[in-house]
């Protein structure tokens, strides 16, 4: 697609990829993607905001030329450095080797691995300004974790326009994705969007928003899917609901298992009424009832969590390993966890979950696992169980 003007000045100069249908291994892509990048063409300098990615450079260096000709990109301002909007600055840098880099410390350092070779950088702290020429400047923000650690945003005041990079974005390659204007049409999208790529950072998202009050914006261009030109209030709303925390967030245990013969789910429910007896709200699922999706919903939002799993066949069963695969070792680092489970003679499954609880830089409990249906003494071993793991909850929540 060709270079579009956005705004005097401003030029949407990105790439479209509708028939994309996976994107970064984890997500489904149903309307394609864009990889949105701009050229901000001030009387002085020329700057690139985001790159895309690294097949697509022809088309994109096409859309910088039809719009500057022989002039020169001055800046390549990176507000992160994820491929998909990196991919091509080695290729720039060739193409316009006097260009500076502009972006966060951190952005620089990953660059230096990313393109494994000199550039000149400009650091782009917080509240710093680049000019661009007589009316045109851009300003950069701080908005650490959304989602690398690198990640800025740039506000040109001039015109009134935030570059947010994948925050508020989404895959959406729909006719005209990049002005789509009337709220709603792409909010299955972003939401998705979210939930996925923003989901494990509220903290941050929400920090970010408040920072976003002090700026007055009619634009916000961001590095996938459509510009934001109108309804900005909306979807700006919309974010701060999705990052909002559930009213019990980390606050209730969390027990989720599953069980083929009921051995384990009994000793689910035994250690559930222990904790309870003991003053704790706690939430007993089977996984495979509730669904992955519900189970990992409630395993995040947990203050503490238990997964029970028999062993079958040497090892935990899917349903318990499809949930740790979902759980985030970003926002639950250091959580207290552990399992248990059933199991007939080898009994691998407890100590397997508890190595991948460990793995993921959790705070995992000694496992407990009993044979086949427990007994009465290894009922009394699962209240010392749950005793042990309540210990280590109240010492963390102390
Ligand atoms: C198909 C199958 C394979 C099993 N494989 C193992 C195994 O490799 N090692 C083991 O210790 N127990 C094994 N077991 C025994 C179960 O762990 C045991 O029956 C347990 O009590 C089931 O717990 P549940 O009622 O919570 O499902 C197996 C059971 C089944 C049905």
């Amino acid at each position: 697609m060709a270079a579009k003007l956005l705004k005097e000045n401003l030029y949407w100069i990105g790439v479209e990829n509708p028939e994309l249908k996976v994107f970064d291994i984890i997500m489904e892509t149903k309307k394609g993607t864009t990889y949105n990048s701009y050229l901000l063409v001030g009387e002085d300098k020329v700057a690139v905001v985001d790159n895309v990615k690294n097949p697509f450079y022809p088309e994109f260096r096409g859309n910088i030329v039809s719009v500057i000709g022989d002039r020169k990109v001055d800046y390549i301002v990176t507000l992160h450095t994820e491929c998909d909007h990196s991919g091509t600055i080695g290729s720039l840098l060739d193409d316009y080797p006097d260009a500076q880099v502009v972006s966060s410390r951190a952005a620089m350092n990953y660059l230096k691995d990313i393109l494994n070779r000199e550039f000149s950088w400009i650091d782009a702290r917080d509240k710093s300004v680049l000019p661009l020429g007589k009316d045109l400047s851009l300003e950069f923000i701080s908005a650490p974790n959304l989602h690398w650690p690198d990640t800025i945003f740039a506000y040109a005041r001039e015109m009134k326009t935030m570059f947010t990079c994948d925050f508020l974005g989404c895959h959406y390659a729909e006719e005209e994705a990049q002005s789509a204007d009337d709220a709603g049409s792409y909010l299955e999208e972003m939401k998705y969007y979210f939930d996925v790529i923003m989901g494990p950072f509220k903290g941050f998202v929400n920090k970010a928003l408040d920072r976003l009050e002090d700026y007055e914006f009619d634009m916000v261009c961001v590095s996938h899917g459509p510009v934001h030109t109108e309804d900005i209030g909306f979807y700006l709303e919309k974010y701060r609901e999705w990052a909002a925390f559930p009213e019990n967030y980390q606050q209730d245990i969390e027990i989720l298992y599953v069980s083929a013969y009921g051995n384990t789910a009994d000793v689910a429910n035994h250690i559930a009424e222990r904790l309870r007896s003991k003053g704790e709200t706690v939430h007993v699922n089977d996984i495979t009832e509730i669904g992955i999706e519900e189970a990992s919903r409630r395993l995040e939002e947990s203050k503490a969590f238990l997964v029970g799993s028999p062993t079958i066949n040497r090892d935990a069963v899917l349903p318990a390993w499809e949930l740790l695969g979902h759980a985030s070792a970003i926002t639950n680092k250091g959580k207290v966890c552990g399992a248990f489970g059933s199991y007939g003679w080898t009994g691998e499954g407890v100590q397997l979950l508890t190595e991948r609880l460990s793995g993921l830089k959790m705070s995992p409990v000694e496992g407990f696992r009993f044979k086949f249906v427990a007994s009465l003494e290894e009922y009394m071993q699962a209240d010392e169980f749950a005793d042990r793991f309540l210990a280590r909850v109240l010492e963390k929540c102390r």
